[in-house]
């Protein structure tokens, strides 16, 4: 038999009618990992968890979960737990009644599930609120409640679906670490869909960025960050300068990039390390984040740019900069003991070559 991930989906496509939404999807899942999909509305994210869990058809393709072919298995058969945005508790029953209703279905005796309720319960600090109905909850403990649903009969994998789309920034931040520390703790395998980029690189493993139904980019939350692979990546996760010029060899295997530059001016040359095995010469972009960008070092990193401030705004945490710096316009983050910043002012940017991402344009 071939070994195969956790999660295994092999050239998966779904079509609406005409419309294609996800196009020849690989992806694998390990057991106890944390991926989440990350995409723009619309990219499909929702359509693969959907048919993950057995609620969507597949057009084409194939999908494994622990080496079983999963394709035409009912979803109460595929030993997943499923969170959604909204809820989705059963409001005429108490929260102990939620919990139980799984296992209730799943055949459980009594004695079993009054245990099990209890216990899971306890592990998500809601006990105290078993015998209330879901309308008597904060939005936070309702989705408490959906969370431990899902759990109680210890799936082989929980789908959650925005499940804290709902939520105020601080409850959502709390119900993030209370996830993730749950994932940790019970060595869950999780599937988590989020068009929050900061969310995604909170909790996550692994990141797949989608794009119009295919995979942008996946990777642990600092490569998709630091190394983004094409102009989607770049522009979706974070802020980037993203600059366009001609590559070049620079002997030693690495690219040196021609920027080029605003009107009459050439632009600068900036050496990477960009290996010329990852990227062909030729017309390519390079991505540089603002807070890469270091302003009047004593000890410059090897790219220089003199460059003059257009704007500088106090962000609280650090002062945002806009820069003009050899025919092209930058944005800088800059820490707020570097220094204050006034329009006008003639500043030397650096940065360092290990911190260009290049990838053609
Ligand atoms: N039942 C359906 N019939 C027809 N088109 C659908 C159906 N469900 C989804 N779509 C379309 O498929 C595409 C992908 O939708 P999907 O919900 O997977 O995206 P998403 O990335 O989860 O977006 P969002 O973040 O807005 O939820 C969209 O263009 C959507 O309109």
């Amino acid at each position: 038999m071939i070994e195969r991930s956790f999660i295994h989906l092999e050239n998966v496509s779904k079509s609406y009618g005409p419309m294609q939404v996800v196009e020849g999807l690989d992806l694998q899942v390990k057991k106890g990992e944390f991926l989440s999909l990350l995409g723009p509305s619309g990219s499909g994210k929702t359509t693969i968890l959907m048919m993950l869990a057995g609620f969507e058809s597949i057009t084409s393709g194939a999908m494994w979960l622990d080496n079983q072919k999963i394709n035409e298995l009912p979803p109460h058969k595929r030993g997943m737990g499923v969170v959604f945005q909204n809820y989705a508790l059963f409001p005429h029953m108490s929260v102990a009644e939620n919990v139980a209703f799984p296992l209730q279905m799943r055949g459980m005796g009594k004695a079993d599930i009054a245990a099990k309720v209890k216990t899971a319960l306890e592990r998500v600090r809601l006990s105290h609120l078993g015998d209330r109905k879901p309308s008597q909850l904060s939005g936070g403990q309702q989705q408490r409640v959906a969370l431990t649903r899902a759990l109680v009969f210890e799936p082989k994998v929980i789908l959650m679906d925005e499940p804290l789309g709902a939520l105020d920034k601080q409850l959502r931040e709390e119900m993030q670490l209370e996830i993730r520390e749950l994932h940790r703790r019970l060595g869950l395998t999780i599937v988590f869909v989020t068009h929050d980029q900061s969310e995604a690189l909170t909790m996550s493993d692994r990141i797949a960025i989608f794009d119009k139904g295919k995979i942008a980019q996946i990777g642990a939350p600092a490569d998709v960050y630091d190394r983004p692979q094409n102009r989607f990546v770049s522009q979706f996760i974070g802020e980037t300068n993203l600059l366009e010029g001609v590559a070049a060899s620079d002997g030693a295997g690495n690219l040196v990039i021609s920027i080029n530059g605003e009107g009459a001016d050439p632009g600068p040359v900036v050496t990477t390390h960009a290996s010329e095995a990852s990227v062909r010469p030729g017309k390519v972009a390079l991505s540089i984040r603002p807070e890469r960008l270091v302003l009047n070092r004593s000890e410059p990193h090897a790219n220089r740019l003199s460059a003059v401030v257009q704007d500088a705004v106090y962000q609280g945490d650090h002062i945002r900069l806009h820069l003009a710096a050899e025919g092209l316009l930058l944005v800088a983050r800059a820490e707020r003991a570097s220094g204050s910043f006034e329009p006008g002012q003639a500043v030397e940017v650096s940065f360092d070559p290990a911190d260009c991402a290049v990838f053609a344009a």
